[in-house]
């Protein structure tokens, strides 16, 4: 599917899923309960005037401004990053859906599935919404700030503003988790939320701008979980089946051979089979989490690692990104660590199923390095009393994401490349 300049941001069909948001809001933790793990001040939402002249906030958080940034907006198409596989270059991805597309043809649509476009188009504008949380954890004044990057992702879904802040296209469920993320432990490994804006007649969250703390970084996204649709996709999967022939188009790119003889016929697949299917491709399905794109410090960007699976590829990847430098790797691995610490504890965490969020390695050549949680346009709350543990392996009705499962694979493979870079 093609998104649009004037299109929302892909959240999930959950039209159905919307009455599971109104009792969540009781799942945040005291604020007491929250200062005594981390003295982050978590402010609620308010209603606010605008006085920013780049974006109209029409609701934002109180956050402190970055000093010592240049004011500009530069539209997200003059970053994103090419598909072009290892030692590749940043590309103008013009008209792109989504950033790791680039590693294919022809993947637009065709009309046959306009219909189905068109559905879920309808029903995301009015309920798409991503927010993200703010926290800063250096002062970093930069004089020079570099161009923002999108490492992957879809194209076309985010606006850089003036003060290091993002607009991000507007994705109701996403929003719903950031606001509840502010008031939760979790606050500090999320970007900070600032409300929603507008501009050009397009509603966008906005949040803070990760790679301002850093001066030309070196930028990872990985997606985490051993699966990667709503439980509710499956469920519409089943009940109206809607293949896709872009999808079908992205699979046949990577691996001719992988779809079945009815969908070579078809020239379509499911997109909950596409997810899978990517899903056993990569380390997803073993190891619970994945790489989706690097993004180096001298401006190359590899989104080509579909097919990285087996922990030795992954530990490879992740030695490259930090160019074996050994500190860095024991800074990752300390920050994650935390994040699980607080993950285990975060009220927000146990009651919401988290599909298709990212972790966001930063780190530049000071030597600082940072993980942010980012996109939450498929986290969903669970039906009370159900609460996840993120660890049990997925029957289908218990929700369970392999969140946490992922990430204790992520630390031991941190680990084993630290000690094994010592030797
Ligand atoms: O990475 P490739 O193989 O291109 O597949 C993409 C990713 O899984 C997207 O997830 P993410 O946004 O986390 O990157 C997903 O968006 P959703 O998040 O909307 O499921 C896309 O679904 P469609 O947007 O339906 O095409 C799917 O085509
Ligand atoms: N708060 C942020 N600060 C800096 N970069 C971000 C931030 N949020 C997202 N990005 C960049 O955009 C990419 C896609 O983000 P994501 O939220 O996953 O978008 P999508 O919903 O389109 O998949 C990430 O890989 C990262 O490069």
């Amino acid at each position: 599917m093609t998104k649009t300049p004037g299109s929302a941001a892909p959240c999930p069909d959950v039209a159905d899923m919307i009455h599971s948001f109104h009792w969540s809001t009781l799942s945040a933790l005291h604020p007491e309960q929250q200062s005594r793990v981390f003295s982050v001040r978590a402010a609620p939402p308010e209603l606010v005037v605008t006085c920013d002249p780049c974006v109209a906030q029409t609701e934002k958080l109180d956050q402190p401004k970055p000093s010592g940034l240049s004011c500009g907006s530069q539209p997200d198409e003059e970053s994103l990053c090419s598909d072009s596989g290892f030692g590749g270059s940043p590309a103008f991805s013009l008209g792109l859906r989504k950033l790791s597309d680039c590693s294919s043809v022809g993947l637009s649509p065709t009309s046959s599935f306009e219909e189905y476009e068109e559905e879920f188009s309808e029903g995301r504008n009015a309920e798409k919404n991503k927010t993200m949380v703010n926290w800063s954890p250096f002062v970093v004044p930069l004089q020079k700030r570099s161009p923002w990057v999108q490492v992957v992702g879809h194209a076309g879904n985010f606006q850089t503003s003036c003060d290091g802040k993002l607009l991000k296209k507007y994705c109701v469920y996403e929003q719903q988790c950031l606001q509840r993320l502010m008031s939760d432990i979790l606050r500090p490994f999320v970007p900070g939320y600032h409300g929603m804006t507008q501009r050009d007649g397009q509603d966008y969250n906005l949040m803070d701008d990760l790679l301002s703390y850093f001066d030309t970084p070196c930028i990872m996204d990985c997606k985490m979980g051993s699966r990667t649709y709503l439980e509710e996709e499956l469920k519409k999967a089943r009940k109206r089946p809607q293949p896709r022939k872009d999808m079908y188009e992205k699979m046949v790119a990577v691996d001719p051979m992988a779809p079945t003889p009815e969908e070579n016929v078809q020239q379509a697949v499911l997109k909950t089979r596409y997810m899978q299917w990517r899903e056993t491709l990569s380390s997803t399905a073993t190891l619970g989490f994945r790489i989706e794109g690097i993004k180096k410090s001298d401006g190359t960007c590899n989104t080509n690692f579909k097919r990285t699976k087996c922990k030795e590829e992954v530990m490879q990847a992740l030695k490259d990104f930090v160019d074996s430098d050994v500190p860095l790797l024991r800074n990752y691995q300390q920050r994650l660590k935390e994040l699980r610490l607080v993950l285990e504890k975060s009220e927000f965490f146990r009651t919401h199923e988290v599909v298709g969020s990212s972790l966001l390695f930063v780190h530049d050549r000071s030597g600082r390095a940072g993980v942010w949680m980012i996109d939450f346009g498929k986290t969903m709350p669970v039906p009370p009393p159900l609460t996840l543990d993120h660890r049990s392996p997925w029957v289908e009705g218990n929700r369970e994401d392999g969140y946490l499962w992922g990430l204790d694979n992520f630390i031991d493979i941190l680990t084993d490349l630290i000690s094994g870079q010592r030797e």
